[in-house]
């Protein structure tokens, strides 16, 4: 709980009657307006908080009061927050567990009903919704009610607007931060590749730069196409910076690296006990991508079985999280990525065509590398500069063999691929040139020993590993037979493939 409890204190809060004792605790009004009052008599025990610094949220208040209601709506709309109300505790719980908010302001008392009976529900119901409890007992027993049930803040009638406005602001800046923290402990943090590194000397390059760019700007759908290490990735979260979701999250899901039923518990979050195992509920992707972008990554491996529910959700913007009856609602813009043929795939019926069309209403396609030699050295000394960085090493220019070499090379695993060579010569080369041999592009093309040659000889275990799983991979027809053959799950596929920069 945080240090606002203490500022929310008043002084004369031990004469305040329990404002569920109707007939002696005054009209609601006379209390309302006794928090504005104590505005003035509490302003400056605190330090204000500033206006711009405010962070924007999703804010829900219970209480049977309208005009403690229009009192909250009017403080917090000077910091730029809008309100949502509710008068009764049914309608506040059918709101938060309906739709996505931050904060909560729930009063203890709401005609009849206690709020702080609603909160483990709440609890339960909306993981991550940040709890304030307004309440007009004596502060020592209110810390041990709201540590109790777990609630995050609590206000002593009455408080001042500043104490509220630090209240909500400390809920808000403490959620932002959680879903920050879970979107990044979720999410492989990308080595590299911010919208700045995308720009490019090739013209096909430009046109789908100018395109996203362009698209950005709106709410529609993106699908970018290209082959595997093209850049598909760097370009979605590019196209979530230029937008005007960019102070959202933009949360990545992985399609193939989940079956599913795991995708969906993934995108939709379950309520507890929804499946063995699910002791807490979840909120799921979607969630956390309220107000932002979900990328959804190679989605021509999105299960046949759900992509219904994807579809229901691109159209409806509704959905249910595993295991719960309760339609929840969040706004979010999709881009999906894949370098898989959809519009075969949609004729051949692996994958539905009204999803394909809801998915496709603007196609963005990059080029593969050999299509952009242009710019295949800028970005190999970009690679070059960072890893000697991050590594230590000497090296800080390629020679003049190397980058005619670099300029040659087909790179059929594209910029990954570059990226992954560059890195490799960065720590082999003990000196400031890296040459041509340093490069080890052989190793990685044609001159690559065959596997039966390749068994007990001078070869590392990662290189023998990288060659099978490539040879596995180019007679297999689909990734699930692939990991059969190689007798590892679909998932460990998908990350050595990334890794190792194989299509
Ligand atoms: N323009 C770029 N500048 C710097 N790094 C880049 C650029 N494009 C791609 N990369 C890097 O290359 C690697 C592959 O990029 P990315 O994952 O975006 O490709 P992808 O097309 O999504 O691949 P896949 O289809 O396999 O998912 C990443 O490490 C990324 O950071």
């Amino acid at each position: 709980m945080s240090a606002s409890r203490s500022a929310a204190m008043h002084p004369s809060i031990g004469n305040r009657p329990d404002p569920a004792q109707a007939t002696t605790r005054g009209t609601a009004r006379d209390r309302a307006y006794g928090m504005l009052d104590a505005a003035s008599s509490n302003l400056g025990k605190s330090a204000p908080m500033s206006e711009e610094t405010a962070p924007a949220g999703r804010v829900l208040a219970i209480d049977d009061e309208p005009e403690i209601l229009d009192t909250y709506e009017a403080i917090l709309a000077k910091q730029g927050l809008r309100l949502t109300r509710a008068e009764t505790l049914d309608e506040g719980m059918r709101l938060a567990v309906s739709r996505p908010f931050d904060v909560l302001l729930l009063d203890r008392n709401i005609g009849y009903d206690l709020g702080t009976d609603a909160v483990p529900e709440l609890k339960s119901q909306a993981p991550g919704l940040r709890i304030i409890m307004a309440t007009a007992h004596r502060d020592t027993e209110a810390a041990m009610e709201a540590l109790r049930l777990g609630i995050d803040d609590y206000l002593v009638k009455p408080f001042s607007p500043e104490q509220l406005r630090i209240a909500v602001a400390r809920q808000l800046e403490a959620r932002r931060l959680n879903v920050k923290v879970a979107a990044l402990e979720s999410q492989v943090k990308p080595a590299s590749g911010s919208a700045g590194d995308l720009d490019s000397r090739s013209p096909t390059m430009q046109q789908a730069l100018a395109m996203a760019k362009q698209v950005a700007r709106t709410g529609a759908n993106v699908l970018i196409l290209g082959e595997s290490g093209t850049g598909k990735n760097v370009m979605a979260r590019a196209i979530h910076a230029w937008s005007p979701r960019a102070a959202g999250q933009c949360v990545t899901v992985n399609c193939p690296s989940l079956n599913a039923e795991l995708l969906e518990n993934e995108l939709f979050g379950h309520r507890k006990g929804a499946f063995t195992g699910a002791q807490d509920s979840s909120e799921g992707r979607v969630a956390q991508a309220d107000g932002g972008t979900l990328f959804l990554d190679e989605i021509g491996d999105f299960p046949m079985v759900l992509q219904p529910k994807l579809l229901r959700f691109i159209q409806e913007k509704a959905y249910e999280r595993v295991g719960d009856p309760v339609t929840r609602q969040a706004d979010v813009r999709l881009v999906t990525a894949t370098n898989r043929d959809l519009a075969t795939m949609v004729e051949r019926g692996e994958f539905r065509q009204d999803l394909f069309y809801r998915l496709n209403v603007v196609a963005i396609t990059l080029p593969p590398l050999r299509e952009r030699r242009e710019d295949v050295l800028d970005l190999a000394r970009g690679f070059l500069t960072r890893f000697a960085r991050d590594y230590g090493c000497p090296a800080r220019r390629f020679s003049d063999g190397a980058e005619a070499l670099l300029r040659d090379y087909p790179w059929p695993g594209n910029v990954r691929e570059l990226q992954n060579v560059v890195e490799r010569a960065v720590i082999l080369c003990p000196e400031e040139a890296i040459d041509r041999e340093q490069l080890s592009l052989g190793e990685t093309a044609s001159a690559a020993p065959s596997l039966n040659s390749a068994v007990g000889s001078d070869i590392s275990l990662e290189q023998l590993e990288r060659q099978h799983i490539e040879a596995v991979l180019a007679r297999a027809e689909t990734l699930d037979q692939a990991s059969t053959i190689l007798g590892i799950d679909a998932s460990t596929l998908y990350r050595k493939r990334k890794a190792y920069g194989l299509k």
